[in-house]
């Protein structure tokens, strides 16, 4: 592929950079600050909601900035670019590629993914597809997306719930489709990045674990607790000493 775009992002960290207004960290200023962070830990493109942080992290780095916005409506479950609206903001903002949901999960104001991918080809925006199993990869591709990326996986109630990053999706869609794969969801360690990467995924995007310090935090605070109730009877019995017998 010789689109400058995904010859930029080939075999490298996407650093999604997102906080929503009951995070700590919500604020356009605050994730251009993240996006910088990223840009100088090795990043090569970032991931962020919202076409104010859009904006906000294009004038802090030079990297391409993959948007989205999160909207709720009351009559849809999708909540990631759902419908043209989200798609005109982050054109306006001037996002090198749209990330949307893929899913054909009924979407809201009478919103199609057919139609809204439709819109995305006339407006020539490049697009990701955030899926959740590999049939939502194929139709994806096959209505004309640039790349998928499994997003999603995990977020519907049809996926598998697991911990970690679906490694097995991605393998099966790299098989499967003739255009990049990128792993995204559930990465909290380098080493599940690279076994992404060996499972034949484009690129990785990596959200929480880099940028929501709360999540992160939590993670460390409750395997010590964790170690500390473990470690509690052993304690016990250390303090307590050997039994008399009677
Ligand atoms: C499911 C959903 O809404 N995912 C969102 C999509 O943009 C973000 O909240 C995630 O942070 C992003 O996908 C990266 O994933 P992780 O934070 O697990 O590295």
């Amino acid at each position: 592929m010789s689109d400058p775009f995904f010859e930029q992002i080939r075999a490298r960290l996407i650093v999604s950079c997102q906080a929503l207004e009951d995070e700590p960290l919500h604020g356009s200023d605050v994730m251009a600050k993240m996006a910088k962070a990223a840009e100088i830990g090795g990043a090569a493109a970032i991931r962020a909601n919202g076409a104010d942080d859009v904006r906000a992290i294009r004038q802090a780095v030079p990297l391409p900035v993959i948007g989205l916005v999160k909207r709720n409506y009351p009559d849809s479950e999708i909540y990631i670019t759902s419908t043209r609206r989200e798609v005109d903001e982050l054109i306006e903002a001037g996002a090198s590629m749209i990330a949307f949901d893929a899913t054909r999960r009924p979407r809201p104001s009478g919103e199609t993914l057919e139609s809204l991918i439709a819109y995305m080809h006339s407006r020539g925006v490049k697009m990701m597809a955030d899926i959740s199993t590999l049939e939502e990869s194929a139709y994806a591709a096959s209505l004309g997306v640039d790349c998928v990326s499994t997003t999603l996986s995990g977020y519907t109630p049809y996926s598998p719930q697991d911990p970690g990053p679906d490694l097995q999706l991605i393998r099966e869609a790299v098989r499967a489709l003739s255009i990049p794969v990128i792993a995204e969801g559930k990465i909290w360690d380098p080493s599940q990045a690279v076994q992404a990467l060996e499972a034949g995924a484009y690129a990785v995007v990596v959200g929480s674990a880099i940028t929501r310090p709360q999540l992160i935090a939590e993670r460390y605070a409750s395997a010590i607790r964790r170690a500390a109730k473990a470690a509690q009877p052993a304690e016990q019995a250390c303090n307590e000493g050997p039994r008399a017998h009677s």
